[in-house]
């Protein structure tokens, strides 16, 4: 679709802004340009817009020189969204959207046809500005202007489609909304996109490839997983920068830090929390947020909280909607859910195990609550018609460390072991398959940690992380289902 070649240009022949930059589009592609402030990308849309004249290279489109394209025929196939779109006249937002189908109008007293006007009233519905068609352009909001300009450029069905930051001055919600519009352009109606880019992550969940502009030349160009080359991130933006993964679609999105870490005080674990328990619930909160990894009924996954509760149900708990009526007995109780990790349990919390040690100079803290009703051998073939009587293992786990994500997995590794030893020990058994259990049906495990002091990669059975989790574990879940069996006997 489109060819840049060789390209040069800038403010003066003899000292170019962008130098000798080759890449091309191909149709109904939407290509992002990043870079830092002042790497050349309003630049070097300008040479593309013909507004600053190449000083060297070529750009073809359709295997035509741009620049051979009369003003009307480049604007039957290219709409340009500047940030500069000054509309200085008292047009009406109807009249500056029609103003998009001038290219199309014939005859000299050129004059809107009804497929023109169709069109019109379509763009304007899409963009969501149909509501001010009357107004003065100059009487909207920074973001409404932006969706008329948008509407404009649509209105000319545009085979290319050039943005210079489109969704500055819109809301989250308009941006997406836009972005969205755009994408929808891309693939019904092959539109190509060339749009210059500030919000990386933006970039990366709208754009197919990317390039990234570095002092007038490209540093890496290819698909959105050049986001993923982190050292390279940081070298164009000079920014502590970090990519991790979109959790619902597979797009790299990136994590900043600020150079001055919002200053915590150091924080001695055994000391920086509170615990209440009574029959109800279980609730540690601690000073300071801490790195945690759960499958919680609430605060399930990656993430920074300071409380920690397991919630007492009745035995024959059955509710629909567990996530919801937990969170209102925290709240009923003062613990935000938003900043919590809730688990429930049928076990009385007065036979909770509570452990505290230091191994290795390392602090850790284990809540242990255990019943073995459902005691199950996952290595066996399942009963999956059985009716699961209550019995749960719930495991908390605290420790004064930094661990990675990778490790944070290491440590859910470490302490699971240790709870399967426990049961094999005490040879737990699958009460339908009569061989020795391996966990219950329905445990749920958190671990928090510091982040405190040297990043560690691994907390596995090689680590002092990973056998101090296993000993603390393995002890508080053996002296919990200890006094579980005797309760029983
Ligand atoms: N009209 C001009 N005359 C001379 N130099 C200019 C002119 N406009 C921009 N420059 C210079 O060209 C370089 C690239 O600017 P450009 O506007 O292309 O950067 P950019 O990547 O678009 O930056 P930003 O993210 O801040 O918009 C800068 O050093 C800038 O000072």
């Amino acid at each position: 679709m489109i060819e840049v070649k060789n390209l040069s240009g800038g403010y003066s022949a003899d000292d170019p802004i962008v130098k000798g930059l080759n890449f091309d589009i191909q149709q109904g592609e939407f290509f992002g340009l990043l870079g830092p402030n002042g790497s050349g990308k309003t630049t070097l849309f300008k040479l593309i817009t013909g507004t600053l004249p190449l000083t060297s290279g070529e750009i073809l489109l359709d295997n035509t020189s741009l620049f051979s394209l009369s003003k009307l025929e480049k604007a039957r196939k290219i709409a340009v969204l500047t940030q500069e779109s000054h509309v200085s006249f008292d047009f009406t937002v109807e009249e500056i959207v029609s103003l998009g189908r001038y290219a199309f109008q014939k005859g000299i007293l050129k004059s809107l046809s009804k497929h023109d006007k169709n069109i019109i009233n379509d763009v304007m519905e899409l963009a969501n500005v149909t509501k001010y068609r009357f107004k003065q352009f100059r009487l909207l909001s920074g973001g409404e202007k932006q969706r008329v300009l948008l509407a404009k450029a649509l209105a000319q069905e545009p085979l290319l489609l050039l943005l210079d930051e489109p969704t500055n001055h819109l809301d989250i919600k308009h941006s997406l909304y836009m972005l969205d519009l755009l994408k929808e352009w891309q693939r019904t109606k092959q539109l190509t996109i060339f749009s210059i880019l500030h919000d990386i992550n933006i970039a990366a969940l709208y754009a197919d490839r990317i390039a990234l502009l570095h002092e007038g030349t490209f540093l890496d160009i290819g698909e959105v997983e050049v986001l993923r080359k982190k050292d390279q991130l940081n070298k164009l933006y000079e920014v502590d920068i970090r990519t991790q993964s979109h959790p619902k679609v597979p797009k790299p999105q990136i994590l900043m830090t600020p150079r001055n870490e919002v200053s915590v005080t150091r924080m001695e674990l055994g000391k920086a929390y509170q615990m209440k328990q009574n029959d109800d619930f279980i609730h540690l909160e601690f000073d300071q947020p801490l790195r945690t990894i759960s499958n919680g009924v609430i605060g399930e996954g990656i993430q920074w909280v300071k409380h920690y509760c397991n919630f007492h149900v009745d035995k024959n708990y059955d509710c629909s909607s567990p996530k919801d009526e937990l969170e209102g007995w925290m709240r009923d109780n003062g613990i935000p859910p938003e900043q919590a990790v809730g688990m429930m349990t049928a076990v009385q919390l007065k036979y909770a195990v509570v452990r505290t040690a230091k191994i290795e100079n390392i602090q850790f803290i284990t809540v242990v609550t255990a019943g073995v009703g459902n005691a199950v051998d996952i290595s066996q073939e399942g009963d999956y018609e059985r009716e699961y009587k209550i019995g749960t293992i719930n495991t908390m786990v605290f420790v004064d460390a930094h661990l990675t994500d990778g490790a944070l997995v290491n440590a859910c590794m470490s302490a699971t072991e240790a709870k399967t030893k426990a049961l094999s020990d005490l040879k737990v058994k699958d009460p339908f398959t009569n061989t020795i259990a391996t966990s219950t049906s329905t445990d749920s495990l958190l671990i928090g940690v510091t982040q405190q002091g040297e990043a560690t990669p691994y907390a596995g059975s090689g680590t002092f992380v990973g056998k101090g989790i296993g000993r603390i574990v393995y002890e508080a879940t053996r002296e919990a289902i200890e006094s579980e069996l005797k309760r029983k006997i």
